[in-house]
């Protein structure tokens, strides 16, 4: 359930009209970057188990996500995985409503958007099975998360097709960005495609977003 819209922003260079809610989660309304946005929405339970609709394109437009999902993704990862943090530069640039439908992980989107006062700030929320929370991140930001259950079934939508030669990314232990990943040290379990990805302070200099 959404409590109410406090803030209004308009990003012309990446196109999306976004909003920032308040929500009954005391921490998703902390230190809140603005054009991110947690939903957090109705799920019914009964005998059976459990329901409740993912995506609803008329509802979401309504608040704002104005995006054309493209391409739908799944990852299932166990303990430990951190995968990120990643995004796609130029026309290939790509917003996500990202979901967990199994399990518990901490999702994190840095802001990578030149203009904006918050650039180089990251926020982090947990997304599991239990709160139900998605996750809408648009474009210009980097992307990632760590696996804090067993296992973890990621669902994300996407706003723009995955490009292989547009793929850019930041090392998840940037100690300029300095995410704590919620995981004990030594316990990461990172690709090594993901383990080569630049500094912040290396794309900032090639800024090539
Ligand atoms: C992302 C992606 C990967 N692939 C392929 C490439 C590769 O062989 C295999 C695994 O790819 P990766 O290692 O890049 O998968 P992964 O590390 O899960 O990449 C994802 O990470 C999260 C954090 C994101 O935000 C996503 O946008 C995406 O970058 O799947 C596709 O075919 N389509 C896709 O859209």
């Amino acid at each position: 359930m959404i409590f109410g819209c406090v803030d209004f922003g308009q990003s012309a260079k990446f196109d999306c009209l976004v909003k920032l809610y308040f929500f009954d989660f005391a921490n998703t309304m902390l230190n809140m970057i603005n054009g991110l946005i947690v939903l957090n929405f109705r799920s019914f339970a009964d005998d059976r188990g459990r329901f409740f609709e993912s995506y609803h394109k008329e509802r979401y437009l309504k608040e704002g996500i104005l995006c054309d999902f493209v391409q739908d993704n799944v990852s299932v990862s166990s303990y430990g995985v951190i995968r990120g943090l990643h995004f796609q530069s130029g026309d290939f640039a790509q917003a996500k409503l990202v979901q967990v439908l199994k399990g518990r992980v901490l999702d994190v989107a840095v802001d990578l958007r030149p203009d904006s006062p918050t650039f180089g700030q990251h926020y982090s929320v947990e997304l599991s099975d239990e709160n139900h929370l998605q996750f809408f991140i648009p474009r210009g930001f980097a992307h990632g998360f760590s696996v804090l259950s067993d296992e973890a079934l990621f669902h994300y939508k996407c706003d723009n097709y995955y490009h292989k030669a547009s793929e850019r990314g930041i090392i998840y232990n940037d100690p300029a960005l300095n995410i704590d990943w919620q995981l004990p040290q030594g316990k990461e379990i990172v690709s090594d495609k993901d383990l080569e990805l630049m500094s912040f302070e290396s794309l900032k200099n090639t800024m090539n977003f």
